[in-house]
């Protein structure tokens, strides 16, 4: 049963609506009050994730505060490696830790591959998100590439180069791939899971994409995204986001997947050229929100006009920053609403 209002996933499919369908990475999260306050009333930001109630609470705030098109869960990727045997904290104002990452053979047999009921609370979330949503908009699935996994759980930590990571894949290549492949059917058996649950539509995370060479990218994330893609059939749409793989858009035709993310980095003319049958999401600055309200509507018609009406999702490049103004990001969607709906006069 189709969601009520389901531009995004007829956009999604290729298909043609009436305005340009909206939504935001990071729009459920701190810039919102009514977040902050959830956020206070359970222990941590895991707490908060593992708590159905409260995860679901803040997946439907920034729908009927912000009135973006669809949910997204409230979890994060770095619930695989924890299912795996790999446990990390988010540390307030610092991110993600792992108090013990993956170095050698014997790290590497500690972990198994993650089963769905092991992250039966995102499941459970899920399916209560779906029965408060009450079919006003769909829900989106999300799931870390494997690569992007991969470099958390070598590095240990953010990081702005992740080089333990990438030093692992030069100097360890079958022993990357091992890890790699281990996430990657995790990750198969969590997205087919979050489907069953009743997300309408999934979108792959690969955050840390753009630090790899072309060569390496196709060996050491493209295909394990592809695999993924391909296991999770035709069922419902699927979204790729690879941040900062510009070199990568052509080969992104090849994949199995409705919709292409796109940073702010690559042109949008470029990357219709490029992926001549793919959706495109995204890509504005997410910068660009500081701007006046004024500089906002500007910009906003300036990325419409170039994605023009069809096959487009209006998106940020990447997500919003903790620091952005309501009014900034609601001036956004408004302006996406209304300017989108007169491309189509
Ligand atoms: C790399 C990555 C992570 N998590 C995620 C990614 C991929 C997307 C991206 O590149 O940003 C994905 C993610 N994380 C979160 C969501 C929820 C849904 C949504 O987008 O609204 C999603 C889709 C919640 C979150 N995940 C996190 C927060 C902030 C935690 C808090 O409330 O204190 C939220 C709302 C924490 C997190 N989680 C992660 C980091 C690096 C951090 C710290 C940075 C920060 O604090 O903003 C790992």
């Amino acid at each position: 049963m189709l969601p009520m209002n389901d531009r995004l996933i007829s956009a999604a499919k290729g298909l043609a609506t009436d305005r340009t369908p909206i939504w935001l990475m990071r729009q459920a999260g701190r810039i919102l009050p009514e977040y902050r306050k959830v956020r206070e009333t359970a222990k941590d930001f895991k707490t908060l994730v593992k708590t159905p109630e409260l995860a679901t609470e803040v997946t439907i705030q920034p729908v009927d505060i912000l009135g973006v098109d669809a949910a997204i869960i409230f979890s994060d990727i770095l619930v695989i490696p924890e299912a795996m045997g790999l446990n990390y904290e988010m540390e307030e104002n610092k991110g993600p830790v792992f108090p013990k990452r993956i170095t050698s053979e014997a790290d590497l047999a500690s972990l198994h591959i993650a089963q769905a009921e092991e992250l039966q609370y995102v499941l459970d979330a899920i399916r209560l998100t779906k029965k408060e949503l009450q079919g006003k908009v769909p829900l989106i699935g999300f799931a870390g590439a494997p690569w992007t996994i991969f470099s958390y759980m070598i590095e240990g930590k953010g990081s702005k180069t992740f080089s333990q990571a990438k030093k692992m894949l030069y100097t360890q290549p079958a022993f990357s791939h091992r890890l790699l492949d281990m996430i990657a059917q995790s990750t198969i058996h969590y997205l087919k899971a979050q489907i069953k649950a009743g997300a309408d539509i999934v979108q792959i995370f690969d955050s840390w994409a753009g630090i790899l060479s072309p060569d390496q990218y196709a060996e050491f994330s493209l295909k394990y995204i592809s695999k993924i893609c391909d296991a999770l059939g035709n069922d419902v749409p699927k979204i790729v986001f690879a941040k900062g793989a510009f070199f990568a858009r052509a080969e992104m035709n090849t994949i199995n997947c409705d919709v292409v993310g796109l940073d702010w980095n690559m042109g949008i003319a470029e990357s219709r050229a490029l992926l001549p049958n793919k959706v495109l999401q995204g890509n504005l600055d997410p910068c660009a929100l500081y701007g006046s309200l004024d500089d906002v509507r500007r910009e906003t018609k300036k990325m419409l006009n170039a994605f023009g009406p069809h096959k487009h999702i209006a998106n940020l490049g990447h997500g919003l920053y903790p620091d952005t103004e309501v009014d900034k990001v609601k001036c956004y969607i408004d302006t996406v609403k209304e300017y989108s709906a007169t491309l189509r006069r």
